[in-house]
């Protein structure tokens, strides 16, 4: 190795990368994608090495962006941990590398900014495909999804009420003791979602936890979790009522069990709705089923090492 590369650890990351930076950069990132123009973007279909024996898996996630000189991979893994476990149920690490010389020019953590950007981009979604006078916001499950969803969705929009079910009430319970915010525990699903305006599902559910006769007509779910092609988190009359925009297309068809098994058809990508080539039907209910990019962490890892540099 020429070079040594920077290293910038989880409190670093924690303290450099901010919402409202996030926010504003996915955006771009998101609408170039979806104009599929290889000059611009370059983001293969992620590689997912399943670890049978341990229960989990290693995505790794390359993406370069041309014209930012952006070049970067995750590598993240995900396990289904037994309720309890001292394990987590997620690690990343970022590299940013060079695109010209191709040194690694910083290894960052990517837990952070993997719970950031998910959050950040389902805050994208909200804004353009949340019914209008949103107040009531659910969100199914407690854990580090859950914290950075209540955090950005809090710091971007004025709900009324904030609804929070999960598996296990005292879970549910100690979320509520961290966040700034009041929170209503709710004790079933149904409680928690019918009547709401905006729904995030963050689970490691294998089956559906939510059903589309608990969903208020007009209502915008955020669906984080499932991101295996036999993992649910929606029901089929859900997915198939809903009009229903992906991060990516690709995506969707090879990882979504929500997509794949219920056979529901895919309207737009949240980039499409933002580069105007697609409408945001925030009249209709509405599906986001978001999977995760590597470009989401490129942009992100930038924004962390920028920020780094300018603190030097
Ligand atoms: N779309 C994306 O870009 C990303 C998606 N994810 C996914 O988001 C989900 C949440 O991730 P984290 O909050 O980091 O995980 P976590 O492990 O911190 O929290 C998982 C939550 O799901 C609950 N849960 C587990 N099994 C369940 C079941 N069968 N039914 C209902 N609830 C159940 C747990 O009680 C906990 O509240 C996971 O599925 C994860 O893979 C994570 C990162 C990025
Ligand atoms: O995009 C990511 O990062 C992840 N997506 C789905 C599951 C775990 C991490």
């Amino acid at each position: 190795m020429a070079e040594i590369p920077v290293l910038i650890s989880r409190d670093e990351v924690k303290g450099l990368l901010k919402y409202s930076d996030l926010v504003s950069h996915l955006e771009v990132a998101l609408a170039k994608f979806s104009k599929r123009n290889a000059e611009e973007v370059i983001q293969p279909l992620r590689t997912i090495l399943p670890l049978e024996r341990y229960n989990g898996f290693l995505g790794v996630m390359p993406a370069y962006m041309v014209q930012e000189n952006i070049l970067a991979t995750k590598m993240v893994s995900f396990y289904q941990r037994d309720e309890g476990s001292d394990f987590p149920a997620h690690q990343a690490t970022v590299l940013l590398l060079d695109p010209q010389r191709g040194n690694v020019t910083a290894v960052m953590d990517g837990t952070v900014i993997t719970e950031k950007r998910t959050a950040a981009v389902s805050a994208i979604s909200t804004k353009f495909l949340r019914p209008p006078h949103a107040e009531v916001l659910c969100i199914l499950g407690s854990g580090s999804q859950a914290l950075s969803h209540y955090e950005i969705l809090t710091q971007m929009f004025s709900f009324k009420e904030i609804r929070l079910w999960s598996r296990r009430k005292e879970k549910a319970k100690m979320f509520s003791s961290k966040v700034k915010g009041p929170v209503t525990v709710c004790s079933s699903v149904k409680n928690a979602a019918e009547g709401a305006d905006v729904i995030i599902t963050v689970t490691m559910a294998k089956e559906p936890v939510l059903q589309g006769q608990w969903v208020k007509p007009g209502a915008h779910i955020v669906a984080v979790g499932a991101c295996r092609p036999d993992w649910r988190e929606l029901d089929d009359d859900l997915m198939r009522e809903a009009v229903v925009y992906v991060d990516s297309r690709e995506a969707a068809s090879s990882e979504s069990g929500d997509v794949i098994l219920s056979g529901a058809v895919v309207f737009a990508e949240l980039g499409e709705v933002i580069n105007g080539s697609k409408p945001a039907h925030s009249e209709r209910t509405t599906v986001f089923k978001s999977l995760g990019m590597g470009i989401q962490d490129a942009v992100s890892a930038k924004l962390v090492f920028d920020q780094w540099k300018s603190q030097q």
